[in-house]
């Protein structure tokens, strides 16, 4: 670690690899290596330059690892996710991920002991304790068992009254898995209403409908669970989640876990049975920041203009996690999040490169605050710039699986020809978005037009006789099937159908560097078989000519004579 005053950000020149050579970054969001089949959206994709890279040059071609602790996870089952994935490009080491960090306080019990919760319980004794979250085994904002043990742990430490608010997933994991989530839920809150627990389902709602939204894309989805959460307030009402989730679905049959619109669980009276009011107490139980920003804001923040709250409830709030550092977001937390400093960012700013990084909303925040060590904003106002294209409102991205890929290679074209910047970096989301919706006839044109933004990008690259590194993030759109795990085979549901993933997977990722500005003879090194994502920071640092602070992950480069 480094320490010391100024000094201790001076990276010393590579002793090979010269400075001055511009530098374009590209990140495929969700683009894995997995068996070839027709599930395979990558290889059935018209992916010519990808398919050239990883062909023609196999010494500067090779596969990294994006899942499990390789990027700071608990298990190897645990499939890779963008924060992760981005946390780890961006910090060059590999740090324990907020998942980890959760298991951990609620196995030792610490997360009772700490401020956030003690802070929770001074609702207590006449406070309700609502809990909000994806309702889901994913592992990649939430993990069902930790929301059992919490449950019980709040009952232990004395609430009477518990409310849980559903987000459903069918995202993360199996479409329609939402409910057998909610089946186990009931059984658990039933267990804790033995115990002389009032505990119940409030509401809910799909998490691309409510409440999750991320960066900004669209608040009214955090507004419709506003509604439903705090002020009672839906288009639908229901005696149960399970009926809400089995009738929604009756009605709209095309309806996916994703996309359930808000409902509120009433009793009897048609009273709503758990809406957030002065002197309760709330958790939001996702551990993943980046979908719990916008909602944690609504509900900590004074000065809100982002939608009509309507009734601000007076509530003891904490997020399972420290959602954003920087602006200390929300103020009480239940587990301290990892600290990512000393990013390559960080780094690079401080040795005048010039970087300039662009995306679409929907992943803008990954090549920025997450590649930064979820950090807001830029280093240097000078010597960074981040542009950031709208993305497609309000529609599911297979109906537009285009996305904005080419307006992204085009202003990172701009970019590097501007001569303004040293790093160009991108985040190319079609591959994990349009892999998200299940739709694998538009999950192949998603792919499809990645490798054409990429054509641009290298033939931008090659004009100013630059380097080009690309690589990915986590897998996704390589694998659209749920597969036996023994086999890899393709596996059907009870009807004969295929049953679609839409999750990320645990496949490796490739990594590609090229381009007339990398010096002969450098090519990946061989004796780095199990390197992650954690390793492609030191290997970037190089290829922009200096060497790489000494506690990142080792460089993937070698120079043969
Ligand atoms: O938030 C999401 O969209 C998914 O849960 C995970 O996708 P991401 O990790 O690629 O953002
Ligand atoms: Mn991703
Ligand atoms: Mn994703």
């Amino acid at each position: 670690m480094p320490s010391g005053g100024e000094e201790k950000w001076v990276l010393p020149a590579h002793d090979k690899l010269p400075k001055g050579k511009k530098l374009m970054l590209i990140i495929l969001d969700g683009w894995g290596e997995q068996i070839a089949d027709q599930f395979n959206a990558i290889a059935v994709a018209t992916t010519p330059i990808m398919d050239h890279l990883k062909t023609t040059a196999p010494e500067r071609w090779r596969l990294l690892k994006a899942h499990g602790p390789a990027v700071g996870l608990p298990t190897e089952d645990d499939m890779g996710n963008s924060e992760v994935g981005h946390n780890a490009l961006g910090a060059g080491r590999i740090f324990k991920q907020g998942a980890a960090l959760v298991d951990m306080a609620l196995e030792t019990g610490s997360i009772y002991e700490g401020e956030g919760f003690k802070y929770l319980k001074e609702a207590q004794p006449n406070g309700t304790l609502h809990l909000l979250g994806l309702l889901s085994d994913g592992g990649v904002h939430s993990r069902y068992n930790q929301l059992q043990a919490l449950l019980k742990g709040c009952a232990d430490q004395g609430f009477k009254k518990i409310r849980v608010h559903v987000l459903t997933d069918g995202r993360d994991v199996r479409e329609g898995s939402s409910l057998d989530y909610v089946t186990t839920l009931e059984h658990d809150l039933e267990e804790l209403r033995k115990r002389g627990v009032d505990a119940r389902i409030a509401s809910g709602g799909g998490r691309m409908a409510v409440t999750m939204d991320r960066y900004e894309n669209d608040w009214g989805v955090v507004k419709r669970g506003w509604d439903a959460q705090v002020l009672g307030e839906a288009p639908h009402q229901f005696k149960s989640c399970l009926e809400a989730l089995k009738t929604l679905k009756e009605n709209d049959p095309k309806l996916n876990d994703q996309y359930y619109p808000p409902f509120v669980i009433v009793d009897d009276e048609g009273k709503p049975v758990g809406p957030i009011v002065d002197g309760d107490a709330l958790i939001t139980f996702n551990f993943r920041a980046d979908r719990m920003v916008m909602a944690a804001k609504a509900f900590e923040f004074e000065d809100f203009d982002k939608f009509d709250r309507v009734r601000v409830p007076k509530i003891k709030y904490a997020g399972m996690l420290e959602y954003d550092a920087e602006i200390k977001l929300p103020k009480h937390y239940l587990v301290a999040p990892p600290h990512i400093g000393e990013t390559s960012g960080e780094y690079l700013v401080h040795n005048g490169v010039r970087t300039f990084a662009c995306s679409e909303t929907v992943k803008f925040g990954h090549v920025t605050f997450v590649w930064n060590g979820n950090r807001s904003g830029q280093f240097s106002e000078t010597l960074e710039e981040y542009v950031e294209i709208p993305s497609d409102q309000g529609i599911s991205f297979n109906v537009k699986p285009e996305m904005k890929a080419i307006a992204i290679a085009e202003k990172a074209c701009e970019a590097l020809h501007s001569g303004k910047w040293d790093q160009v970096r991108v985040n190319l989301p079609n591959g994990d978005m349009v892999g998200h919706t299940g739709d694998l006839d538009a999950t192949i044109v998603g792919c499809t037009v990645v490798d054409k933004a990429i054509q641009l990008m290298l033939e931008a690259t090659e004009k100013v006789g630059g380097i080009f590194l690309i690589t990915a993030d986590h897998g996704n759109a390589e694998d659209m099937v749920k597969r036996n795990s023994k086999t890899g085979e393709p596996m059907k549901d009870k009807k004969g159908n295929y049953q679609i993933l839409t999750a990320h997977t645990c496949a490796p990722v490739p990594i590609a560097i090229g381009g007339p500005g990398l010096l002969k003879g450098a090519q990946f090194r061989t004796d780095l078989p199990t390197a992650g994502l954690a390793n492609v920071a030191a290997t970037f640092i190089n290829l922009l000519g200096f060497e790489a602070p000494k506690d990142y992950e080792p460089s993937l480069i070698e120079v043969v004579e």
